[in-house]
């Protein structure tokens, strides 16, 4: 190219870019009729037409530019793509317009069917109702009643039906396996079946019961129980009067493909069965322990021993608090990841632990994060939390800033750890990109936390 046509094509893309910051949408139609390729062009600090009328609040040009395919996605050189510009700028009817679902960038918005700020495995969809874990005769009619709900599990795993035959991976395509007390009520006379009571359901579903309209606003909603078994699985599976049934043997994997409603049912049933099968016995004296309300106690049947006397957590479900951070490089436009051995290939994600007793958790933040990468953090600020049934933890979700940047791994844990560029997060989490690096699935905290981070316009 000469020097004559690289001028011309510069004020071309002067041109351009100026009628896009002006509005001027008759000149942005001109410009891109005769050369289509400035679309994406980028001017002064990497801001191309789209950020520019995002900026001052051109619509039109906006809906324009996006009409004609312009890239959303791209960043300038202070890593803003145009949906943070136009946010910030409080344009919010072009944040919309970059935000709708049929142009593909929805996913720059918490996914539509999780609710803002919430995790998978959080949905309440049942009322726990505490106070009833300790009337038994109130439990006892409800275990025999026709509308109950049993979920039933084996090793830990829940009944589950897929929907496609073919193994189909997609969220909400496997569902739970609702048994009736007839169908179960043998297990539940076995000394070595598990019972709890999970709750009773918030909102009915007026498509579940066959009752008329009369009865169904009489009735209680129906109560939930789970019960765990050592049944041989493969006459458990006979039981049901559904194909394609199954106990699914990889619950980090498999448990993420419930919906929302089913996942939060299961991340409290799992917890506390797999509290049960692990706290058999007293852990203060070692002897046998009886379970009382409703699954939420075991108390130890020896009456010398020092469990009995006052409050004690060994009587009680246990839950495992683990932080889980982004950290933030201190330019605010990178953020650290790291992968460990057992992660499939390319994946890397938040780094993550357990937080210690008498420690809080800013300082479990910074401890677990130098320990794993070397990285010194400064501020921590919570996000949001998740429950994380395998088998107990609570996942505390943070954004923390890097007050030193050099990378030094813990080998035993993180097999590499890396400053990741705001545009290759945008890369993998927007456009599916897996050169760089991949992201953990959507329904884990460790993907929300990066996504938070991304649509917080932290540079601006
Ligand atoms: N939902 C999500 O997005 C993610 C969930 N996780 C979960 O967080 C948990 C903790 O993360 P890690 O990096 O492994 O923790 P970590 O960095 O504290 O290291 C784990 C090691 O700490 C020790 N440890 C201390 N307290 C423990 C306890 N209460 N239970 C078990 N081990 C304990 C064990 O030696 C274990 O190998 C994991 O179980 C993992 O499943 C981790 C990353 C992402
Ligand atoms: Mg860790
Ligand atoms: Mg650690
Ligand atoms: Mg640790
Ligand atoms: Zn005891």
């Amino acid at each position: 190219m000469t020097s004559l046509q690289l001028s011309a094509k510069e004020e071309m893309l002067e041109k351009f870019l100026d009628a896009a910051a002006r509005g001027d949408l008759s000149q942005v139609s001109t410009v891109l009729s005769n050369v289509p390729s400035l679309i994406n062009e980028t001017g002064h600090s990497g801001w191309t037409a789209l950020m520019l009328a995002a900026r001052n609040g051109h619509h039109h040009v906006a809906e324009k530019l996006l009409l004609l395919g312009c890239d959303k996605f791209s960043v300038n050189s202070s890593s803003q793509t145009a949906y943070d510009i136009a946010k910030f700028w409080g344009h919010r009817h072009i944040a919309g317009l970059l935000g709708r679902a049929a142009d593909g960038c929805e996913r720059i918005l918490p996914g539509a069917d999780l609710h803002p700020h919430e995790n998978y495995f959080s949905r309440e969809t049942l009322d726990r109702q505490s106070g009833k874990r300790t009337d038994k005769v109130w439990l006892e009619a409800k275990q025999s009643d026709s509308e109950t709900v049993y979920l039933l599990f084996s090793n830990l795993s829940p009944m589950v039906r897929t929907q496609q035959e073919d193994g189909s991976e997609a969220q909400g395509d496997m569902k739970l396996c609702r048994f009736r007390y007839e169908e179960v009520k043998d297990l539940l006379l076995k000394p070595s079946t598990v019972t709890i009571f999970l709750g009773i359901e918030k909102a009915k579903n007026p498509s579940s019961s066959s009752s008329s309209e009369k009865t169904e606003s009489l009735s209680e909603p129906p109560v939930w129980f789970a019960i765990n078994t050592d049944e041989d699985a493969a006459a458990l599976l006979e039981r049901c009067r559904e194909k394609n049934c199954s106990f699914p043997r990889s619950p980090n994997r498999d448990l993420l493909k419930l919906s929302e409603e089913e996942a939060g049912v299961v991340a409290q049933a799992r917890s506390v069965l797999a509290w049960h099968s692990r706290y058999s016995f007293c852990p203060t004296c070692g002897g046998a322990t009886k379970m009382e309300e409703g699954g939420y106690k075991r108390s130890c049947l020896n009456s010398e021993c020092r469990s009995l006397q006052g409050v004690h957590n060994t009587c009680y479900p246990r839950v495992d608090p683990v932080v889980i951070m982004l950290v933030i490089h201190p330019d605010g436009n990178q953020c650290l990841l790291g992968r460990k051995k057992v992660f499939p290939v390319g994946m890397f994600s938040c780094l993550a632990g357990f937080v210690e007793p008498g420690e809080t958790l800013e300082e479990a933040v910074r401890r677990e994060t130098e320990e794993e990468s070397g990285v010194k953090v400064g501020p921590v600020q919570y996000v949001s939390c998740q429950p994380w049934p395998m088998p107990s933890n609570l996942m505390i979700g943070c954004l923390a800033v890097a007050v030193s940047t050099d990378i030094k791994v813990d080998e035993n844990e993180i097999e590499e750890a890396r400053w990741f560029p705001r545009q290759q997060v945008i890369d993998s989490l927007f456009r599916g990109d897996r050169s760089v690096f991949v992201i953990p699935p959507r329904q884990t905290i460790a993907h929300q936390l990066v996504r938070h981070w991304i649509c917080m316009n932290s540079n601006l």
